[in-house]
């Protein structure tokens, strides 16, 4: 089932946006369709509304002039059919109230089927069907009082006293049933009126809904990203500083937690001050390394490199010569070194290995290597070198040492054995080599090279 709570943050504010969004398309979309619809009914309600309102008007207009009419010939009584021209204009305005009250009638008729078509919500089917009757029934009133208005005419002043009471009658009834047709349709556009007015008001509504949803999402959005942005952001500077202070030195741990603009710029601070100290770490660690390095590869004493580094080297030696380099070896011991130590003491018997691994460094290359493989006993790798260049090397050790007058130091001599790489030759084999060669120098008098 899908977990919410177990969503990465991206996935987790990529959704919620996307709702937002969605949230406020379909708010855009349904403002914009209501709109639209409450234009359309606001301009169907007007071709409803406004020419009902002119018929009313003009029906009210109608039977004004019919009352002021009725009127004029209640006041002349019988008096009126011995006024030619007065019979005359009254004809002429019955004639007209009938034809311009069918008139506006068959326009109600029209208005209100119009109204039909534009949906129930404008006109109901209830409400048209009853004002059609009315409307009906007003035009066989008329008709009717159509019918008296002839036969007042025709009875004359003789008929005076019958026919106007009867046409009077029908003209009340006439004038009833109009005021029941125009408040019927006083109250249709009223209808008509308030069932836009609710649209608009549930429109508004509806608006207010989605709004303060879409306020409650963005909000909601916003707070998480806040939230969660903060507390994430703690927590990296938390782990910063316990890292920091784990590898930073008493004095300097209060150099983190820094204030800035925002937590933003905090954290970034708090980083740079942390890759700092990293780097700063980084290179003492180098240093120590090296030192450490040195130490291990170093003899205390002479500063000549130590056995351990002289088993490295001449192995890396040997596979270089397998591959066509060329080297030599020269293995060298000071003579009588035991005598030295008993007549002057173990102490000038130290300075002397000193002395003498100073000495053969100023003489020796570079890329030449210096061990101390045993107590007063030394190694040099001479590299790129064959016998005879490496024994010259030798040659010149000796002479340097033996010509050696340092103030307080006893005269000494070394004996040294020379030798170069052969095919197929190995560490041991070598430097056995290299030992007979020495050990033959020893026996020819001490203070010799011997080359083999
Ligand atoms: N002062 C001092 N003496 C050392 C050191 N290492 C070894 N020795 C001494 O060096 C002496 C070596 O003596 P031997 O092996 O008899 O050799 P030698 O006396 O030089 O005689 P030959 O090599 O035959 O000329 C020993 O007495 C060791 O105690 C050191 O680091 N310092």
């Amino acid at each position: 089932m899908f977990n919410w709570l177990n969503v990465s943050m991206t996935r987790k504010i990529s959704g919620l946006s996307f709702v937002l969004l969605s949230f406020l398309f379909v708010v855009i979309v349904y403002s914009a369709y209501q709109s639209q619809r409450i234009y359309k009914e606001m301009h169907e309600v007007a071709e409803i509304d406004v020419p009902l309102s002119e018929v009313m008007a003009d029906i009210e207009m109608l039977q004004l002039k019919q009352h002021l009419l009725m009127e004029s010939i209640r006041q002349q009584g019988d008096v009126f059919f011995s006024d030619q021209s007065l019979q005359e204009k009254s004809i002429e305005g019955f004639d007209r109230f009938s034809a311009q009250l069918a008139a506006q009638l068959d326009k109600s008729t029209e208005i209100l089927r119009t109204g039909l078509g534009f949906g129930s919500i404008r006109i109901k089917l209830l409400d048209h069907r009853s004002l059609i009757q009315h409307i009906n029934l007003l035009h066989q009133h008329r008709i009717k009082f159509d019918h008296l208005v002839d036969d007042f005419l025709k009875q004359g002043k003789q008929g005076f006293s019958t026919s106007w009471p009867m046409l009077e009658l029908q003209d009340k009834g006439l004038d009833t049933q109009t005021d029941e047709l125009l408040r019927k349709i006083d109250q249709l556009t009223i209808n008509v009126s308030a069932a836009v007015e609710s649209q608009e008001r549930h429109f508004v509504v509806m608006n207010a809904v989605l709004g303060i949803s879409a306020f409650g999402i963005g909000t909601y959005l916003t707070l998480y990203i806040i939230i969660t942005f903060r507390k994430r952001i703690w927590s990296l500077r938390g782990q910063i500083e316990s890292l920091h202070r784990s590898i930073v030195v008493e004095h300097d741990k209060a150099s983190v937690n820094h204030k800035g603009l925002d937590e933003l710029d905090e954290l970034e601070t708090d980083l740079k001050v942390l890759v700092r100290q990293f780097s700063k770490e980084m290179s003492n660690r180098h240093k120590v390394e090296a030192q450490l390095i040195e130490l291990a590869t170093r003899d205390k004493l002479t500063g000549a490199f130590n056995r351990h580094k002289w088993d490295e080297l001449i192995k890396d030696e040997l596979a270089l010569a397998n591959r066509g380099h060329h080297f030599s070896l020269i293995l060298l011991d000071v003579d009588h070194f035991k005598k030295i130590n008993d007549t002057y003491g173990h102490d000038v018997g130290d300075n002397v290995l000193k002395l003498l691994v100073n000495t053969l460094r100023k003489r020796l290359r570079e890329i030449d290597v210096l061990f101390r493989v045993g107590g007063e006993e030394f190694a040099v790798l001479v590299k790129d070198t064959n016998l005879e260049g490496a024994g010259m090397l030798a040659e010149q050790l000796r002479k340097k040492v033996e010509a050696l007058n340092e103030n307080g130091m006893p005269p000494f001599t070394i004996s040294l054995g020379v030798t170069d790489y052969q095919d197929s030759d190995d560490q041991s084999r070598i430097v056995k080599r290299a030992d007979v060669l020495l050990y033959e120098a020893k026996g020819a008098g001490r203070n010799t090279v011997v080359i083999g």
